[in-house]
């Protein structure tokens, strides 16, 4: 028998494969042959075009790397799709090489890609919608073939309504045939005709791995697949599959109605399922009676593992079954081999239910957990408000040596930093260890939240992101602005310091909400720290498309000189010492906070 590399999973084809795969030998090695010439002779032609127009770093470079990386993919793509695909399919995958250029010189980087045949769920905690939030979360691409929509909620299930099974076959040809799918998953599959359409695909359309989750009743006890669907099941998608996933309902189904009450029980049927055919089984136990863990049994046809994970107590579980075969697809996509990849997803599930536990969406019995990790943080985070330029007028900057000096406590200089007017805070702790930093932090967020006001740490993107603060305020030698986007995320406040027009440019370009702008002024809080002056600000100010704060020196008595020099974009003052090395900072901060109203509410 033949053996297939699943990117590091290497399983027997089945028999449908390998009978191809005699047949298409002789073609396979002529393809071969030819597309190696092919690409030895373009990769002639274009040695050749660029001895007369020699390579320069830059675009045209670029290109040359480019159309050689695009002949070898289009060598490869020859020879997969020649040997087992159909002709159709192989022109249509010929052609993307030959999609027109969209304007953006990008390299190409192939996608993990999970293509999920299931059903809908209207209340978006099982199907096709938990497929896609956990496929996203794992960082796998996911299409989706509907086979069923149904009209359903945290109570149960309304309605269904099948989708014709040869409107699944188009949708399967569809994305098949043109999208390079790793790996197929099932859910919901209504009927037998579904089944046999998506086995004949399937076997039209080779993928690397079939995760089969034989859903026949939803957890509200609903019935989503006719009893008739398990011979089918049993003689036609189980020996295709890579893995099947049932739970104790099922796998009894499965057996032709077995009780199924112990994990011993469990172990016997990982067995007897594997014996229809599946290469490895997963029973999992989430149901079992006077079970403390959760407990599921893997077995890959020589060896069982027993899988335990701690029983989350909350009633958000609709759709783990669903999100659980996902992720596994999601990771074999990834090129995971099968234990590790059932072990992960199963982690992905026990994290993603210990964190929504307490989350309320609908009146039923069984929510939906969340799969991104975001809803409880969204809930207690400033009501959706992002940043707004005026948060910028009086900023202040807390100083842990300054507090040591005055013996105050972080939480209460921040909090009267705020009550003396400060619209918002950011923690620069230069000198804390990680935990003390990542609690103290914890503590001034509770603060700020409670006064609405915007809490963004100095430096350490990873502890904002611990803490879910609102942003971060990073400098030219902290980590790229650029980079602390893609970690925040696209809501975030991202703060830069800048000192020239060409760092404000940057720093716009690199997502950036603000740039603080200095030190205008001599100073002792920051030591090395260049000075740029009123002229150095005014520069900055007029170059910069973001708003600006201008930091260093600043206090009562020079704040209103720095306000005054009138340019738009400069929207407040950012303050260490003036507000912190005071011993009422209180009565500091509404010192500077009526200068800085004195010089808005006069007029030029
Ligand atoms: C509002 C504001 N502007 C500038 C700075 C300085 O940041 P950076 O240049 O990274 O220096 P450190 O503060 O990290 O020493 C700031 N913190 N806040
Ligand atoms: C952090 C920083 N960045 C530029 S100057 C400075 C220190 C500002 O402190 P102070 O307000 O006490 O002058
Ligand atoms: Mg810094």
């Amino acid at each position: 028998m033949k053996e297939r590399n699943i990117g590091g999973y290497v399983k027997a084809s089945t028999v449908h494969r390998e009978e191809r795969g005699k047949k298409e030998e002789g073609r396979k090695k002529l393809t071969l042959f030819m597309g190696c010439l092919g690409t030895i002779s373009y990769t002639f032609f274009l040695l050749s075009y660029s001895s007369r127009n020699p390579i320069r770093s830059g675009p045209e470079g670029f290109q040359f790397s480019r159309a050689l990386k695009s002949s070898s993919r289009s060598m490869y793509r020859g020879l997969s799709l020649r040997t087992s695909m159909g002709e159709e399919t192989a022109a249509s995958m010929a052609r993307q090489d030959e999609r027109p250029s969209r304007g953006i010189e990008c390299s190409v980087r192939k996608v993990p890609h999970v293509l999920t045949v299931a059903g809908s769920d209207s209340g978006a905690g099982a199907g096709i919608q938990a497929d896609l939030k956990a496929c996203g979360a794992l960082g796998v691409y996911c299409s989706t073939v509907i086979t069923a929509v149904t009209a359903q909620n945290t109570v149960g299930v309304q309605g269904v309504h099948h989708v014709p099974e040869e409107f699944v076959g188009e949708q399967l040809k569809s994305v098949l045939s043109d999208m390079h799918v790793d790996v197929v998953k099932t859910g919901m599959l209504p009927t037998i005709e579904v089944v046999n359409v998506l086995c004949q695909k399937l076997k039209e359309f080779p993928v690397q791995a079939l995760v089969v989750d034989p859903v026949m009743v939803s957890t509200s006890g609903d019935v989503l697949a006719a009893p008739s669907i398990l011979s089918v099941f049993r003689e036609e998608l189980l020996p295709m599959a890579d893995i099947v996933t049932p739970n104790l309902k099922e796998a009894s189904a499965l057996l032709g109605g077995v009780q199924l009450e112990t994990v011993s029980d469990m172990y016997s049927a990982a067995k007897s399922i594997q014996s229809l055919g599946p290469r490895n089984v997963l029973v999992k136990g989430g149901d079992l009676p006077a079970s403390k863990d959760a407990v599921d049994i893997f077995f890959d046809g020589e060896h069982f593992h027993e899988l335990r994970a701690s029983r989350i107590k909350t009633c958000n579980t609709h759709g783990t079954g669903c999100t659980l075969a996902s992720c596994i697809a999601a990771e074999l996509a990834k090129g995971s081999s099968m234990l590790p990849a059932v072990k992960v997803a199963k982690r992905f599930v026990e994290v993603a239910l210990d964190y929504s536990k307490d989350i309320i969406i609908g009146n039923g019995f069984q929510g939906p957990f969340d799969h991104l990790f975001k809803l409880s943080r969204v809930c207690n985070s400033c009501k959706g408000q992002r940043f707004k330029p005026s948060d910028l007028f009086l900023y202040a900057v807390t100083d842990s040596g300054m507090n040591k000096k005055w013996g105050h406590s972080i939480t209460d200089v921040v909090k009267a930093a705020i009550e003396g007017g400060a619209t918002i805070v950011q923690l620069r702790e230069k000198v804390a260890e990680t935990r003390d930093f990542f609690k103290t932090a914890e503590e001034c967020l509770e603060m700020c939240r409670s006064y609405g006001v915007p809490l963004l740490i100095n430096d350490r993107v990873d502890v904002a992101l611990a803490i879910d603060a609102d942003g971060v305020h990073i400098g030219q030698s902290d980590m790229p602005a650029r980079v602390a986007r893609i970690l925040l995320g696209p809501e975030k406040i991202i703060g830069v310091s800048c000192k020239t027009p060409e760092q404000a440019e940057q720093a716009w370009l690199d997502g950036a909400d603000y740039i603080g702008c200095g030190g205008v002024f001599p100073t002792t809080t920051k030591e090395n720290n260049l000075t740029i002056g009123l002229e150095g600000l005014k520069t900055v100010c007029l170059a910069s498309k973001l708003p600006v704060v201008a930091i260093g020196g600043i206090g009562v008595g020079n704040a209103h000189s720095v306000m005054k020099i009138g340019i738009p974009s400069l929207k407040g003052v950012a303050v260490v010492s003036a507000l912190f090395d005071r011993e009422c900072v209180t009565t500091a901060t509404k010192m500077l906070h009526s200068v800085l109203m004195d010089v808005v509410s006069t007029p030029n």
